[in-house]
Formats: structure tokens, sequence, C-alpha cells
């Protein structure tokens, strides 16, 4: 018998979180369990317009009303979706979450992680995942794959500087060595399958498939 965790990719744009989560739940359902797949920023009806509103081109939101959208964006989510679906004792699987906040507004921008952790616990309950994939992969293997996908295009984020997407890369591979108990480190170079692999062997323990 297992009970609902509660997981989460991470990592820079177009390391492959999408995919993997797609694959991931596919691989749970077929082990009959009970799981509810989402994004971030995303996920409910609000939370889905905040999205449009953040990565939109056409405002340049300062980095404090940037920080209080995702985290409202992130309140609706979890009162309207998350927080319900683990009550029931399903799985969720969400595309980004709170480190991503961490990553893109503390270690990208201006603001201190104490910062974005306080807006946290006011909007959601400072709830965390049980399990977070950080999705890693090098630079040239990366824009090739966003190449292919978007062409010279990319939203409000995504068109930021390199520099600043360094920093985010950075800041994501700090929060995951300094929390080792719930952050997986996962090498998203090579085929999506080959990737997959090695999410599925770090998730075998939770999944009663330890050996
Ligand atoms: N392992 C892989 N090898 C080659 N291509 C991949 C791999 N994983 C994903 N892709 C492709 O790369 C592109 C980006 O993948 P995906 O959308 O999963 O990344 P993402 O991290 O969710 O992106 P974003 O940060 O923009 O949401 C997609 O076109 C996808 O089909
Ligand atoms: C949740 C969250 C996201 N972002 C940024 C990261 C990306 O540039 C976009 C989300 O789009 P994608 O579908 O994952 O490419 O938003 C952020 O800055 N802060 C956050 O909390």
């Amino acid at each position: 018998m297992t009970i609902g965790r509660f997981i989460t990719f991470e990592g820079g744009e177009g390391v492959g979180k999408s995919t993997q989560a797609q694959m991931l739940v596919e691989a749970l359902r077929l082990r009959g369990l009970g799981v509810v797949q989402t994004r971030e920023p995303g996920g409910t009806p609000g939370a889905e317009a905040i999205r449009s509103l953040l990565l939109d081109n056409s405002h340049d939101w300062g980095t404090r009303a940037e920080a209080l959208l995702f985290a409202a964006a992130r309140s609706d989510h979890v009162e309207g979706l998350i927080g319900p679906a683990l009550d029931r004792g399903d799985w969720v699987v969400c595309d980004r979450f709170i480190d991503s906040s961490r990553a893109y507004q503390a270690g990208g921008g201006e603001w201190s992680d104490d910062a974005i952790l306080s807006l946290h616990t006011l909007g959601s309950h400072a709830l965390m995942p049980d399990i977070t994939f950080l999705l890693q992969a090098p630079i040239k293997e990366v824009a090739e794959r966003l190449h292919r996908r978007d062409g010279d295009n990319s939203d409000r984020i995504g068109g930021k500087p390199a520099d600043y997407h360094a920093r985010v890369a950075e800041y994501f591979r700090q929060m995951a060595l300094s929390d080792a108990e719930r952050f997986v480190l996962i090498d998203a170079s090579g085929n999506p399958e080959e990737v997959h692999m090695r999410v599925m062997r770090a998730m075998a323990p939770f999944i009663g498939e330890g050996g």
C-alpha cells in the first residue's frame, strides 16, 4: 500500500521537465495509482489567468509584483487543486513549484530566499514537495531543444539575459546540494527514455520497487 506523494520537477527552461512529468504520470497510472498532473504557474483557472499576465511579453512586471503574482497563483493552485488531491490520497506531479520562485525571484532576482519562503507560508501554508527532481543538462543541448521547439520565440521570463538564467541554474544547484533529502539531481541529457529510466530508478523506493 502506498500513500500519495507530492512530486515536483524543477530546472531551467526547456530542460525536459514537462516531458518527464508526463512520462512519470503515465508510469504511476500504469501501476494503478491515482495521479493529478499539474504545472506552475497555473493548474487552476485563476492561476492560469495569472500565468498569462506573468508570461505575456506586453507588460514588464517589476520584481516585487512578479514575486507576489507567482505566490498568488500558487496559493490558488494549492487551495483549489493540490491540497484537495493530497487530502484524497492522490499523487500530485507538478511541473515547477516553490523552488522555481526561490531560483528565479531570489536567485535570479532581488528577493531573499527568506522573503520568498515567507510569501509561501502566507499564501500556501508553506506546503513543500516530498520529492523534487532537479533536471540538469548541458546548455548547448538544451538550447538546441528550445530552438527546435520555439524557434526564436520566448516568453517574458525565458527571454531574460543569459547571466540571469546562469544565476537561476546555480541557485537551483545550491538548493539541491543543501537539501539532499528532498532533491534528486537528474542528468537530463540523452533521449527522453534514458532520462525517464533515471527518474524511475529514484522513484523505486517510493513505489515499493526498491528490491
Ligand atoms: N531528453 C530529450 N531529448 C531531446 N528532446 C527533448 C528531451 N526532453 C524533452 N525534449 C524536447 O525538448 C523540448 C523542451 O522539453 P520540455 O517542454 O519537456 O521542457 P520543459 O523543461 O518543460 O520546458 P519549459 O521550461 O519551457 O516549460 C520539447 O520540444 C521536448 O519535446
Ligand atoms: C513557477 C515559477 C515559474 N517561473 C518562470 C519560469 C519560466 O520562465 C516560466 C514558466 O514557464 P514554463 O512553462 O515552465 O517554461 O515562469 C518563475 O519565474 N517563478 C516561479 O515561481
